[in-house]
């Protein structure tokens, strides 16, 4: 049980109606998990106003309503407390009844269009490494230590996030690297949190069906600088242009890291093939198991986070280049036929140009690209014309199928995305929805030596088509396939 008053403490009251020294059990922002006692907090959404429920809340027995707009009646007996932000009370509430768990270890939190999930795997695979107690908030999973709890999120709502801060506080983790998506910017999801260090990997085309404009989506990703404390750090990626403007009014300690330009971290790429990367870090020739000039970035972003937090450089580097990811970013699907198959979560025009890029910088010219991309329903449609264009321009061959549908229809999606195909490259493209026959069909173009492409889905284990979410696994599909026409 913690106390009302305790549980308000730093969140902006307008008004207050009814006691604030009374116990509470819980906190909750759906009306729908209201019980007896808890404390409803009304939050404004896309969908929905949380203030239409708040009769629900108090049906359920809620004792306090945190809202921006009081009701116009009020109930003998219940509390109510009207401030200027219910998201952002929403945040620093669930903070405070949690006992401040970010306070009590150091939290870094990486944003950016791309990069995040790689980051934030190699800096905790690095602290594990490194002897630490980790803890990790990621697109793919969070874990505490070894022990995975399932996400649904990039960045969990306040509550649960709050929830596994405490948990990972308890299991003694020191450090913890999360993933700051836009949205939990935006919706104040991190409201309240302590940060230490907070890095920006890059800012690219996505996420514009939320956002609305691209001024927007900066905005979103800055307001995470514009909160930190002088006593944290900032680290920014200066080949990004945006790298610098998410410096402008930050208070906290100012770093860059840097591929190309001046910086106060810079590396080198040595070498860029599909066994690994070579880089100059820092004076030190380093291979490591990753793939990809992106993930040079990556690689040089976790070894400046875990340099700012006080680490020896060389252990990093040896611990750094032990590590392979098997996550479904850049992940090659192993197989008996001579196919170089790569499984990867690019689901947005940067990171699939990226990835295409990669594939062009180490293929020999001999071998046929074959790419396999789709793009998710519900989900910004100004990307769709570009990732097709951007499939053709850097592939022999594409088959443009479905990501996730959601509630739309597939033939729309892939409609849309064909628009970005010009005249001269038509011949080059098929249209599968089924994504399984489309990965089949790939698979039989396929001759040795050739590579393939899957991108979109990563490490999703799950297709999801109205509502519903069907198993489906692009590894186990490739592998699959494969083994079908090659082994036979
Ligand atoms: C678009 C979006 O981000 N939506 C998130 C948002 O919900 P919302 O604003 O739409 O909520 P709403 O349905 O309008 O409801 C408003 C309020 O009324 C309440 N309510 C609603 C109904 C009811 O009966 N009773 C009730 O009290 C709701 O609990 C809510 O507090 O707040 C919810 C709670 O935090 C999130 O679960 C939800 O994520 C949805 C499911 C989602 O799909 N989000 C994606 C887009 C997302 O967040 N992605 C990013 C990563 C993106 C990336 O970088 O790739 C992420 O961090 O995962
Ligand atoms: N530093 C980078 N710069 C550009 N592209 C990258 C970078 N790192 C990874 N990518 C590409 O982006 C894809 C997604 O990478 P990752 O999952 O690390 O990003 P994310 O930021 O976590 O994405 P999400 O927004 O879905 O959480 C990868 O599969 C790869 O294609
Ligand atoms: N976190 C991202 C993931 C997109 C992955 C892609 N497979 C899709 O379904 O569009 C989102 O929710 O927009
Ligand atoms: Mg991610």
């Amino acid at each position: 049980m913690t106390q009302l008053k305790d549980i308000l403490y730093k969140v902006k009251l307008l008004s207050v109606h009814g006691a604030t020294d009374i116990d509470i059990n819980a906190i909750q922002f759906d009306s729908r998990k209201v019980e007896e006692g808890n404390i409803f907090i009304a939050v404004r959404g896309t969908q929905v106003d949380g203030h239409n429920f708040i009769d629900k809340a108090t049906a359920s027995g809620a004792k306090v309503i945190v809202c921006e707009d009081m009701p116009a009646e009020l109930n003998e007996g219940l509390t109510y407390i009207q401030t200027d932000n219910s998201a952002r009370a929403l945040g620093i509430m669930a903070s405070n009844f949690y006992g401040n768990p970010s306070s009590k270890l150091k939290l870094v939190a990486v944003t950016g269009t791309n990069g995040k999930t790689t980051t934030v795997t190699l800096l905790y695979k690095l602290f594990r490494e490194l002897g630490y107690n980790v803890g990790l908030l990621s697109t793919v999973q969070n874990q505490i230590n070894e022990s995975v709890i399932e996400a649904t999120h990039t960045t969990p709502d306040a509550i649960q996030l709050n929830q596994l801060l405490h948990k990972m506080v308890k299991a003694d983790c020191t450090v913890v690297f999360m993933e700051a998506s836009s949205h939990a910017i935006d919706q104040e999801r991190m409201a309240g949190l302590d940060i230490a260090g907070a890095v920006f990997t890059n800012l690219s085309h996505d996420h514009l069906d939320y956002h609305e404009t691209f001024d927007a989506y900066i905005k979103a990703k800055k307001k995470l600088f514009d909160g930190l404390s002088s006593e944290a750090f900032a680290l920014v990626n200066v080949d990004d242009k945006r790298g610098m403007v998410m410096l402008q009014n930050c208070k906290a300690d100012k770093y860059t890291y840097s591929l190309k330009s001046m910086a106060n971290y810079k590396a080198k790429v040595l070498t860029n093939s599909l066994q690994g990367l070579e880089l100059n870090i820092e004076g030190q020739d380093v291979w490591f198991k990753l793939i990809g000039y992106f993930n040079a970035y990556n690689l040089l972003a976790a070894y400046t986070v875990a340099t700012l937090l006080e680490e020896e450089s060389i252990e990093v580097l040896t611990a750094l280049s032990q590590i392979s990811l098997e996550n479904g970013r850049f992940e090659q699907v192993p197989n008996t036929a001579g196919i170089t198959a790569i499984v990867d979560y690019a689901h947005t025009p940067d990171a699939l140009e990226n990835v295409l890029k990669t594939i062009d910088n180490v293929r020999t010219g001999n071998e046929q690209v074959l790419t396999v991309v789709g793009c998710g329903g519900n989900r910004d449609t100004t990307k769709r014309p570009i990732m097709a264009e951007i499939a053709c321009k850097l592939s022999d061959r594409v088959i443009l199928t479905s990501d996730n549908p959601r509630n739309e229809d597939p033939d729309q999606i892939i409609a849309d995305m064909e628009k970005g195909v010009s005249v001269s490259q038509v011949r080059k493209v098929t249209k599968l929805s089924d994504r399984k026959e489309a990965i089949k069909l790939a698979c039989s173009f396929a001759q040795s030596g050739d590579i393939i492409l899957v991108a979109g889905k990563g490490h999703e284990t799950y297709q999801e088509i109205k509502g519903v979410k069907h198993h489906f696994d692009d590894k186990e599909v490739v592998n699959e396939m494969l083994n079908l026409i090659h082994n036979r």
